[in-house]
């Protein structure tokens, strides 16, 4: 089993990289680190080099990546994953460098997302430089579309270490791989892709506080302001441009008694059982996988 440490990054594709770098900056508050890299932004939320990055050209998810220990780990990795049937790439040093890793290794899960594994991902030691006070804290989790959920959780708890958090019946699960109740989410959906980005915000205020400014910058609000009953937080999901969406939230629960923790089941047809505000709810835009059947490198795909 391989074990995943943290989530580390989103690589997204973007049509208009000044506009998707904007509205990161402008409106959703992350920092720009300019690392003159031309046709490539990455944006930071917390100590990470960065968790979102656009790289000019067609709109879609790139890869969502987790870090593994060191560079043994991802070694026993690539063979584990070698050995489960999956294609793996290594990542080449110009590739590493542009994602600020040491390494890296990518594969498509089940379903056609690209994933990527790491390590050595660069942390900078100078304060966040946040493009607005939105309050946001760090990088909350990711949420992936697949088919079918619980295939979806069957793959991520025996290949790695994810563990189900909750349940919203065959149209969503939470999982966990450290103490925070969820890090990977995943939506049923037809077809591979990133149903969201999370950031966690430091007060309940922030929440609301952003939900004016979205408004105020006619942001499309996909859902909330609202509370989920399985983390306890407080969300607010809104349309970026290249498809991404981005939701904020306070108040995750973390799970501490990890022996004590059994997964609940909500029933998705229960109105609440997304917001317990009940508040309209509908599934978050996904932003489409970009095909890369071939797992070869990035611009030269045929
Ligand atoms: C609607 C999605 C899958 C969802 C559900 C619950 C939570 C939570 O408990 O925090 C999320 O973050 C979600 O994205
Ligand atoms: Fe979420």
């Amino acid at each position: 089993m391989i074990e995943l440490v943290d989530i580390a990054y989103v690589r997204s594709g973007a049509a208009d990289l000044a506009g998707a770098v904007r509205f990161a900056t402008e409106v959703v508050g992350l920092e720009h680190v300019d690392g003159g890299e031309p046709g490539v932004a990455h944006l930071r939320a917390d100590g990470r080099h960065h968790c979102l990055a656009f790289v000019e050209g067609a709109s879609g998810v790139i890869a969502s990546a987790f870090t593994v220990a060191d560079p043994g780990a991802l070694a026993l990795a690539e063979t584990e994953l070698e050995t489960r049937g999956f294609a793996v790439r290594r990542g080449d040093p110009d590739e590493a460098r542009s994602r600020r890793v040491g390494e890296f290794v990518a594969f498509d899960d089940p379903f056609g997302n690209r994933i990527e594994l790491v390590v050595g991902q660069q942390t900078l030691a100078r304060p966040v430089r946040y493009g607005r006070g939105a309050g946001i804290t760090e990088f909350g989790h990711l949420c992936l579309d697949a088919p079918d959920v619980a295939e979806a959780h069957r793959f991520w708890s025996t290949t790695f270490n994810a563990r189900a958090s909750d349940w919203i019946g065959d149209a969503a699960c939470l999982m966990r791989i450290d103490e925070v109740h969820h890090k990977l989410a995943v939506f049923r959906g037809d077809r591979p892709g990133l149903c969201h980005v999370n950031f966690q915000v430091a007060e309940l205020d922030d929440v609301f506080r952003n939900w004016h400014h979205l408004q105020e910058h006619d942001v499309v609000i996909e859902m909330g302001p609202g509370r989920h009953p399985q983390s306890g937080a407080v969300f607010l999901y809104f349309l970026g441009p290249e498809g991404l969406t981005y939701e904020y939230s306070y108040g995750v629960r973390r799970i501490t008694d990890e022996a004590a923790w059994r997964p609940r089941y909500f029933d998705p047809a229960e109105r609440g059982s997304i917001d317990m505000w009940l508040g309209p709810t509908q599934k978050p835009v996904t932003q489409p996988q970009i095909s890369s059947p071939q797992l070869v490198p990035e611009g030269i795909h045929p």
